[in-house]
């Protein structure tokens, strides 16, 4: 995990100077807005970048400033500082030609509410010149089965597949998708999910805002965190939660019966260097949470097979990238 408080313009993913230059590339922006008199610092020295083939997503409480983030580089706001690329250009003044390169997909769908899906995606398609089939689209979403009902009767899920597929039409380089898994069941989402895989795989650059960590765990190959606007860490999800010597983990241990009546007379973690650890016992279910060390994990796991009985179960679980996000971004909302 890198943690950005001691180089917070330095985006991780370009220290290969022979890597290839990222389709999205952020340097230092900074966008400010006037609100009643007031300055609202959205986004404050952020830089991050975004690779072909890969997820690359944004992590952040409500108000951090990711979607302000994504407008800059979708060429929809004018940086106040910084600078964005784009497929090599700048966003704001991008031609033509780079901006039918990129698909956006909108928080709220942004969908047109009298027309119909079947007419929407046939429309947009005759903006491109070689666009994905109307119908393979239609039947990759499952939209078939509201394709001629207006979209404002179709529910938020709905709305949000035929969202996504107007946003593909123009096989798109670089695509955008604010809260892709908002509104969507189970079965939706895991469609959508095996499309941004396949899409991610055939080579295009994908970058998401989501609150869902699952999500992020599941998808992302790197995760910026945004924290009042800049990037408080970012890494590969692994790289996050990793827990090196003395991370933060849970360890739990289902005793056999004999050395859970051990437990009860001596707790082997009475010692000095179990001081900042917490335990609780349920039964004859131990859970111990804290900074265990590699030693220590060993030594309890050691003692409760000491008289040679197997415990019925013997976990130890890292924190998860939710831990990650809270500890990274803190329990205030903005
Ligand atoms: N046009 C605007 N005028 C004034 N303030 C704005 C404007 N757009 C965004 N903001 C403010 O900038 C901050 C960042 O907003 P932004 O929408 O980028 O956050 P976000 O991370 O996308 O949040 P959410 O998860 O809730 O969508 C918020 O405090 C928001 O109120």
């Amino acid at each position: 995990m890198v943690l950005n408080h001691a180089a917070p313009t330095q985006p991780a993913p370009d220290a290969d100077p022979g890597a290839e230059t990222p389709a999205l590339h952020i340097t230092d922006l900074s966008e400010t807005f006037e609100r009643k008199g007031r300055q609202v610092h959205a986004v404050n020295g952020l830089s991050m970048a975004a690779r072909r083939g890969q997820v690359t997503a944004l992590l952040g409480a409500n108000g951090a400033g990711k979607t302000t983030t994504l407008q800059c580089a979708q060429g929809l706001l004018r940086p106040t500082s910084g600078t964005v690329r784009l497929l090599d250009e700048d966003p704001w003044q991008a031609s033509p030609d780079v901006r039918a390169r990129v698909g956006v997909m909108l928080q709220d769908g942004g969908l047109p509410q009298a027309v119909r899906p079947m007419e929407l995606l046939r429309h947009v398609s005759r903006l491109y010149k070689d666009p994905r089939p109307v119908n393979e689209l239609i039947e990759l979403l499952g939209i078939a089965p509201f394709a001629t009902t207006s979209i404002r009767r179709l529910s938020g899920g709905q709305r949000q597949r035929v969202g996504l597929a107007a946003a593909l039409i123009g096989r798109p380089e670089v695509l955008f998708l604010d809260e892709p898994s908002a509104g969507l069941d189970p079965q939706s989402r895991q469609i959508v999910f095996d499309l941004i895989t396949q899409l991610r795989d055939a080579g295009t650059c994908i970058i998401l805002t989501t609150h869902l960590m699952d999500d992020a765990a599941r998808l992302a190959d790197y995760v910026y965190i945004v924290h009042h606007g800049s990037v408080a860490a970012q890494g590969t999800v692994a790289d996050l939660v990793s827990t090196e010597q003395h991370a933060p983990v849970v360890m739990t241990v289902t005793l056999a019966e004999q050395r859970a009546r051990d437990l009860r007379e001596q707790p082997p973690w009475q010692t000095d260097s179990y001081r900042e650890i917490e335990w609780t016992v349920k039964d004859r279910t131990v859970t111990l949470t804290g900074e265990l060390t590699a030693v220590q994990i060993r030594e309890i796991t050691e003692w409760a097979t000491a008289d040679n009985t197997i415990p019925e179960t013997l976990s130890v679980q890292p924190r998860s990238l939710e831990d990650v996000f809270l500890e990274v971004s803190g329990s205030d909302p903005r």
